[in-house]
């Protein structure tokens, strides 16, 4: 089993270069199942292993993709076939965004639920809706989920409860192909959901108002493939921006977008880090002392949950008490376990956690309950006495690409090693025996 090991105390310099963003390409990736005629080229795709999942659903229905070199080539002209099983699904639940393209090329498409995960229950009801909505029956049965229509989607009027980011997508990608215009109500903001419109157009579709609360999509007969770069990933960025900032550091963020990272400037600023917009990227640099905040998660343009846990390990090492209330999923405090393995003091009321700092943290053998949590578990232990071991790092793998080869060229005392090889490590570093001959 791997592990990654961090020995706390260097400080963060020098430049980290943001990839491709995580949340944008697996919806992008999505809607070039879309294109009946035409090979799509998707640039600055990153290494992930959500990446690789996403590419199996793809070919598993029957569609060429190829992936080279941060370029993902798809072409889906072939009869498609309409099936994603739970193992693709159980591995990532953004393998359900597959349903909006299919039932919109094929009319039909059965794809295994994704039940809960760590996060949260996270259902689907807002996606089934949208289908619904624009004349789909919907089925459930034996762990699937199965859609059809008969002929054409057709476009309808929808408002989700929630401005559900893989909902918005979903119903955007089905109505890009459907018969009239869609207009979804409540829709989510985030820089995603622009991201994925824009390839949308690129291969033909009309959708207006991505990026607002409002999207009016007029479907069109045919879609083509095109060529799409994919936003830089803003959650890898403002990762690196806290690591920065814990450590006292100055980090040029490359490749970070200031318009996308509101929020969390705002907050890092209330902390008392410093923040310069430079032309390639964001700067950033820790203070002495940090301050502590607020804050609660949002739908954009709201703090993101997904920098709730990165922060968290931040306020840590903040001088007084800091509360985060988590509104956007029912159950994202599981790194606080894993923080207390490190002597963190934090306490849940609701859904609220207390910080007071600052913590002296130790060095600990913790898991990553999920992806952020993992990343902000290594944070952590960048500025904790003695060794963090970092268990579980399939979670850190979807969403991160080498993370702890970045830290490392950063400066931070990080390394990514096979727990047996650790152990041989410890064995010929530890003293030898002392030899006592008899006489
Ligand atoms: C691949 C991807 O882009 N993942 C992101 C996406 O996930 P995802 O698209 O799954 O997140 P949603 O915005 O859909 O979910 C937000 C909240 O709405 C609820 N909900 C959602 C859909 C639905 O039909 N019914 C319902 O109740 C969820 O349970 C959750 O509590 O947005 C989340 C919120 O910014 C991020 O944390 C994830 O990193
Ligand atoms: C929760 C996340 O992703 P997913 O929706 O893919 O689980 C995340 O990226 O933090």
């Amino acid at each position: 089993m791997e592990k990654i090991i961090v020995r706390g105390g260097n400080q963060l310099r020098g430049t980290v270069k943001v990839e491709g963003a995580k949340n944008a390409v697996l919806p992008v990736i999505a809607a070039s199942i879309l294109a009946g005629r035409g090979t799509s080229h998707i640039y600055d795709v990153p290494q992930l292993a959500d990446v690789y999942t996403m590419k199996e659903v793809l070919s598993n229905l029957n569609i060429d993709v190829k992936y080279v070199d941060g370029k993902f080539t798809v072409n889906a002209e072939k009869p498609l076939k309409t099936e994603a099983p739970f193992e693709y699904v159980r591995k990532m639940r953004a393998s359900f965004l597959v349903m909006g393209p299919l039932l919109a090329r094929v009319g039909k498409a059965r794809i295994a639920l994704p039940g809960g995960c760590a996060i949260g229950s996270r259902p689907i009801d807002q996606h089934l809706k949208g289908f619904e909505a624009m004349g789909a029956t919907v089925e459930i049965g034996n762990g699937f989920i199965e859609a059809r229509i008969d002929g054409r989607l057709q476009g309808a009027k929808i408002y989700l409860d929630f401005p559900s980011v893989g909902a918005t997508e979903n119903i955007m990608m089905a109505a890009a192909m459907a018969e009239g215009t869609t207009i979804i109500e409540n829709a989510a903001e985030e820089p995603e959901i622009v991201c994925v419109a824009n390839y949308l157009n690129a291969m033909g579709a009309k959708v207006r108002g991505a990026g607002t609360g409002e999207i009016r999509i007029e479907g069109v007969d045919e879609l083509v493939g095109a060529e799409h770069t994919v936003i830089p990933d803003r959650i890898e960025a403002g990762t690196f921006m806290v690591a920065a900032a814990i450590t006292k550091g100055d980090v040029l963020v490359e490749g970070a977008v200031s318009e996308h990272l509101r929020p969390l400037i705002a907050k890092m600023g209330e902390m008392g880090v410093k923040i310069i917009e430079e032309e390639n990227g964001l700067r950033v640099v820790g203070p002495e002392k940090l301050k502590p905040v607020d804050f609660k998660t949002m739908p954009h343009p709201g703090f993101p949950t997904d920098m709730q846990a990165q922060m968290m390990a931040l306020l840590l090492a903040a001088h007084g008490t800091g509360v985060i209330t988590e509104t956007v999923f029912e159950n994202r405090f599981m790194h606080v376990e894993e923080f207390r393995r490190m002597n963190s003091n934090i306490k849940i009321e609701g859904r609220s956690a207390i910080i007071t700092g600052p913590n002296n943290l130790q060095g600990a053998e913790v898991s990553a309950t999920d992806l952020r949590a993992g990343a902000a578990l290594i944070i952590a232990g960048l500025i904790a006495d003695g060794v963090t071991r970092v268990m579980e790092l399939k979670h850190i793998d979807r969403g991160y690409v080498n993370l702890a080869g970045k830290l490392q060229a950063l400066g931070a005392d990080v390394e990514r090693i096979e727990e047996e090889l650790e152990e041989e490590i410890e064995n010929l570093e530890a003293p030898a025996p002392l030899q006592i001959k008899s006489i």
